[in-house]
């Protein structure tokens, strides 16, 4: 593609001298990057993609866009306001512009993103839909896994991946970090969802209200004619679906009052987990093998966004989102042969803990074990928050290594003694921490392991397992008696 055509959205003034030059690729990287490929230098977090121009050119980069000024290279330099902007700008268009070919949704929110989208992935392809999915668990095309490194693709994979999909509907998991580095950026949405919001990231954003303004952006991306589908059970919710209501949006929502599209009623926790669900007067009967109210939100907010995607017989999302078996890592149920339950959650805000926690509650638990850490270099605002609530419903709180990202581990270890310092126990190895629970629990306990959910390991532990669903079949497979451990 001749580099003019390639930045059309981008810039319209370019020395004549570089327009018809034929770009065959395009790299972020300068040690990837090949002949004839366009380089993008991006100021990253970590290094500056600038310092690396140089390199670039060794491997035969044939043109560069930056936002910085450049003296005195041998290839032509492009400058440009942001060189993330551009870079989603360039790649879609590379890849002709993908994302005009296909339904698109993007979901935002604190938590919830993956269950939700999982759970309308499902629905959609019981009624005979093909979706491609992009989100923190994996990402999925033509029925293809691939493993994901951030909850929404850079936005060079992501056209690329984009460009590759047959599926008739693409479900995207959008993150506030993906929004602040433009990874969506040119991305026009049918449909726009808002599940909550919760204190997270205060690391990456100064406080709450910034947090909700970038979620709150996705929204501009909207079509015309798009569809914003908020739940407004959380004032996060209420508070953008104010804002939206002063722009031209159809806005459906999921609150408690008559007048939301959907209402969830009585909530029924038992072997299959219920809730009624009206929309207005009419009501129906919603059942989950996942357990938690918080599931409830997520299948509610999925069978929303069914509804309006013109799927006309309730009846055909209540039977898919009955017979969806979960997501790897959230809230995934294993049964100790003495008859207590263990449960693999990724929760790591304040509220997930809740939810997490009061559901074991609201089963019945005899104790409640509770096993998490907190992750090095991410917001430490919200730790004691977290360990309060621990506290406050479980039984007994054992704090453990999570990602140390780079943080020592002695000090780690040591935020942990203080936290945990008034009620608790502190067991940093994680797997000797699940290995007590294990060890200790009797019939009618539950243990909640959380914060890693489906994730491996960063270090490594005294068991030689890669991940907390690896440790309890490990320790399961070395009882000598037989094989009880389930996998619900
Ligand atoms: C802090 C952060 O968000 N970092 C993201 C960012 O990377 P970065 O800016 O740190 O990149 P960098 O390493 O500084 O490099 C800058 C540039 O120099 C280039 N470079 C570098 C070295 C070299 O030799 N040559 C060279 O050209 C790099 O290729 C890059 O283009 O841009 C990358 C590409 O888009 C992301 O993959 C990366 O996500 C990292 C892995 C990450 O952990 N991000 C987390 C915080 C994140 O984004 N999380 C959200 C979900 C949050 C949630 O749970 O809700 C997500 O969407 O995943
Ligand atoms: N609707 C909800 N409200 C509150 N907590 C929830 C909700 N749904 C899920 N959770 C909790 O959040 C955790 C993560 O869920 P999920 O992966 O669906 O959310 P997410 O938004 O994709 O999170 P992440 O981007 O961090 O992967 C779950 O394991 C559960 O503890």
């Amino acid at each position: 593609m001749k580099l003019h055509t390639l930045l059309e959205n981008v810039t319209n003034t370019m020395n004549e001298s570089f327009r018809h030059i034929e770009i065959e690729g395009i790299s972020t990287n300068s040690a990837s990057v090949r002949a004839n490929e366009l380089f993008v230098a991006i100021p990253g977090y970590t290094v500056d993609g600038h310092e690396f121009i140089r390199d670039a050119i060794k491997n035969g980069t044939i043109a560069i866009v930056g936002e910085k000024d450049m003296e005195d290279l041998a290839v032509p330099y492009i400058k440009v306001a942001s060189s993330r902007k551009a870079l989603a700008e360039i790649a879609s268009q590379f890849y002709g512009n993908p994302s005009r070919k296909h339904t698109i949704i993007g979901i935002t929110g604190t938590n919830g993103k993956t269950t939700t989208a999982f759970m309308l992935k499902h629905i959609l392809e019981s009624n005979n839909l093909t979706c491609s999915l992009f989100g923190s668990v994996m990402n999925i095309v033509n029925g293809q896994i691939s493993p994901s490194v951030n909850t929404t693709l850079d936005a060079l994979e992501l056209q690329r991946q984009l460009s590759l999909s047959h599926d008739d509907i693409i479900i995207m998991e959008v993150s506030s970090h993906g929004l602040t580095q433009y990874r969506v950026q040119g991305i026009e949405f049918d449909y726009c969802l808002f599940t909550n919001l919760d204190q997270d990231h205060l690391d990456y954003h100064r406080h709450m209200d910034e947090y909700f303004a970038v979620k709150a952006r996705l929204f501009d991306q909207l079509k015309p004619g798009g569809k914003a589908i908020i739940n407004v059970y959380n004032s996060w919710g209420k508070k953008l679906y104010n804002q939206l209501q002063q722009k031209s949006i159809d806005i459906f929502t999921l609150g408690d009052e008559e007048h939301h599209d959907l209402r969830i009623g009585k909530y029924i926790p038992s072997v299959v987990n219920s809730a009624e669900i009206y929309e207005g007067k009419i009501g129906a009967k919603l059942n989950l093998l996942l357990l938690g109210k918080h599931n409830i939100f997520n299948a509610s907010m999925a069978y929303l966004t069914a509804r309006k995607l013109g799927i006309k017989k309730n009846t055909s999302i209540l039977q898919a989102l009955e017979t969806f078996h979960g997501v790897p890592g959230r809230f995934e149920l294993f049964h100790h042969p003495k008859g207590a339950v263990f449960v693999v959650d990724y929760a790591h805000t304040a509220n997930a803990l809740i939810n997490c926690l009061q559901t074991a509650r609201e089963y019945g638990a005899n104790r409640i074990f509770h096993i998490f850490g907190f992750r090095g270099n991410r917001d430490k605002k919200k730790r004691k928050e977290m360990v309060r609530v621990s506290h406050k419903i479980s039984d007994l709180t054992i704090l453990t290594l999570d990602d140390l990202n780079d943080v020592p581990i002695q000090e780690m270890e040591r935020d942990l003694y203080v936290l945990n310092q008034q009620y608790g126990m502190v067991i940093p190895d994680r797997t000797l921490a699940i290995k007590h629970a294990w060890e200790q629990v009797q019939e009618g306990d539950w243990v909640m392991i959380t914060g890693k959910g489906s994730e491996t390991y960063q270090q490594p532990f005294q068991i030689p397992t890669n991940s907390d669903k690896e440790t309890l079949l490990y320790l399961n497979e070395s009882r000598t008696t037989s094989k009880t451990l389930t996998v619900l």
